[in-house]
């Protein structure tokens, strides 16, 4: 079959632009052209796991809903699966399945036992396969003590992890998923991340992963593809994205008075800052131990936090270069 050779998701120069029509003075309307996705291609092999990055407005969503077939290309090529996921959206959405961590695709008021058994109906999965792959889900993502209550009941952590059961009840060959961490504690972080390690490994699902969070893509993904204004910006492994795009870490400074910008700290530079709260950047590679023992040493220290940099600094640090 045309779709279990190597490219599994193949995109070639895909554009995607909407009409949008603003008012420009009191019955004056223009229709203005967005190209939400300008001319992107790239290609997955059969059980991959890329991530899929790039800051808002990027092009994204657009780009996955183009590839679950919600959203017709303006133009370019397009298959996944050896299918055409627009004109044959129905056979498609038996190979696929989606998660957004915005979005909840299950029931609100049913337990998820219930809202289980509306998806096995709906996608017909045999009775022994439905069961077989529910056993397996609730043990990796321990949904046991779960499954009878409603899902409004549930923490997001819980509801995340019993919306990727309810996408995977069907067996899906290609795992879209859309932040699917946003907002959880890091015991759900851990778990939810280990379970798709789990599911690549045994199953073989290709999965596109969509995040914000770079450590998602770090210890899930051997290669990204990044977009910045609908166009590709780099597509290869996640070491190469660190080199040119990682370069700092910022240690977050509170100190108990508004001071002026710390100075002096070998490898270190205050990038920003506000009333007792300074910004200094270091080098990712760096230890941040001996500056933080420099800091409580000279400095009149209430607090201080290392945050590691982000997708939009990296992307921002690409630009730079
Ligand atoms: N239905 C629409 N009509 C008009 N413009 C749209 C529509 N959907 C998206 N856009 C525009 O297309 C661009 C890309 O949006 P998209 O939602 O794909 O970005 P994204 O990378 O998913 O961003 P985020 O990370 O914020 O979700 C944006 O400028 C957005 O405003």
């Amino acid at each position: 079959m045309a779709d279990e050779g190597g490219e599994f998701i193949d995109v070639q120069d895909l554009t995607k632009t909407f009409t949008v029509r603003r008012r420009t003075g009191l019955l004056r309307r223009t229709a203005e052209e967005v190209r939400a996705v300008d001319g992107i291609s790239f290609t997955l092999r059969r059980g991959e796991m890329a991530g899929f990055i790039g800051p808002n407005g990027a092009g994204k969503s657009t780009t996955i809903k183009m590839l679950t077939g919600i959203l017709t290309p303006s133009g370019g090529r397009l298959r996944v699966a050896g299918v055409d996921p627009w004109r044959e959206r129905t056979r498609l959405v038996r190979r696929i399945g989606v998660v957004f961590g915005q979005r909840t695709t299950l029931w609100w008021d049913l337990p998820l036992r219930d809202s289980y058994g509306l998806v096995r109906r709906m996608y017909r999965v045999p009775q022994a396969r439905f069961e077989e792959n529910l056993a397996r889900c609730v043990e990796l993502l321990e949904l046991g003590d779960l499954l009878d209550v409603p899902v409004r009941q549930l923490s997001l952590g819980q509801r995340m992890r019993g919306d990727i059961t309810a996408a995977l009840l069907h067996d899906p060959d290609v795992l879209y998923l859309d932040e699917p961490t946003i907002g959880l504690d890091v015991v759900s972080k851990a778990r939810v991340r280990e379970f798709l390690r789990t599911l690549n490994a045994e199953r073989g699902t290709t999965v596109l992963l969509t995040t914000h969070d770079l450590s998602d893509i770090e210890q899930l993904c051997k290669r990204v593809v990044v977009i910045d204004h609908g166009r590709l910006m780099y597509d290869g492994p996640l070491a190469g994205l660190h080199e040119v795009g990682r370069g700092e870490r910022t240690l977050v400074v509170d100190l108990e008075r508004e001071l002026p910008p710390i100075e002096g700290l070998t490898g270190a530079r205050t990038v920003r800052t506000e009333g007792p709260r300074q910004w200094l950047a270091f080098p990712a590679s760096a230890s941040a131990a001996p500056l933080v023992s420099r800091l409580a040493a000279e400095y009149p220290l209430v607090d201080l936090s290392i945050r590691e940099p982000d997708i939009e600094d990296v992307i921002a640090r690409m630009y730079a270069r």
